[in-house]
């Protein structure tokens, strides 16, 4: 599925983001920006109701002429149709958490350096939990994304059997989060994964996630 040996496309070969691969998804990565940018004014705009509601309407007709388009429903459906690029392609722009043409995703980029995963990722206001700062649901779900794509250095990856984090103090809002992960141990088809997240060089949260490789392929478990 990911093939880190693949030189034509491995994503997480270095920092710099892997540019889209089709026009296409050129083209998905500024509707998924411009989205992400939306989120964030829907929680931060203090425009008159009449702006709100005059934009509403401006978005609705954009929504309902792309909802005439033909749709495929989740990334195995991209894969069938083959003119999206293979699962690892698709999945990198498609990941709820990591993915560059999904406007949900919090900017998250991963990148291995031998047996060590790097990321960032920044969260903006749409994000918030406590005031002022990164909802732990967020701060889950970028671990969880984050640990999971280090796992695959392993060369058995699964999926997340369990995921422990500790809160350690709240994280800020945009703000560059720093990521660093390594694996702590494989054992059969489980591998444990241990993280943390940094802000301004501090650590807010570390984690803990199992990985266990799925005893039939991800593709058939999808049916
Ligand atoms: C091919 C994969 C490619 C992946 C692509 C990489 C990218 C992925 C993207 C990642 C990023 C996104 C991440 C996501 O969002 S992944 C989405 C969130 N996770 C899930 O939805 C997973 C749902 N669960 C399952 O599918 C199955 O339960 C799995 C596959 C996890 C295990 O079902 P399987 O039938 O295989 O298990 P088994 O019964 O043979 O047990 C095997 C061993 O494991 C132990 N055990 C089992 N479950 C748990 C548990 N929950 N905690 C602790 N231990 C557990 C069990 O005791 C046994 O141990 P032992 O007795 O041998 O000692």
């Amino acid at each position: 599925m990911f093939d880190l040996t693949d030189p034509v496309f491995n994503p997480y070969a270095s920092e710099e983001i892997t540019p889209p691969h089709t026009r296409e998804w050129a083209a998905k990565r500024k509707l998924a920006r411009v989205l992400h940018q939306l989120n964030e004014l829907a929680v931060t705009c203090n425009a008159s109701v009449e702006e709100i509601e005059a934009r509403t309407a401006d978005l609705q007709v954009v929504a309902d002429s792309l909802a005439t388009a033909p749709r495929c429903l989740g990334t195995l459906a991209f894969v069938k149709t083959g003119d999206h690029g293979n699962y690892g392609q698709i999945n990198h722009e498609l990941n709820a958490v990591g993915g560059h043409s999904n406007p949900l995703a919090p900017g998250l980029n991963i990148w291995l350096e031998g047996a060590v995963a790097h990321g960032v990722a920044r969260c903006h206001h749409a994000y918030e939990g406590p005031p002022g700062f990164v909802h732990g649901g967020y701060v889950a779900a970028i671990f969880d994304q984050f640990l999971g794509m280090a796992q695959i250095a392993g060369g058995r990856p699964g999926m997340t059997g369990s995921l422990s984090v500790r809160y350690l103090r709240p994280t800020p809002l945009d703000t560059d989060l720093t990521l660093r992960a390594e694996m702590a141990e494989t054992v059969g088809r489980k591998t444990v994964m241990r993280g943390e997240m940094l802000a301004g060089g501090k650590v807010t949260a570390t984690a803990e996630g199992l990985f266990i490789e799925p005893q039939r392929p991800l593709q058939t478990l999808a049916r």
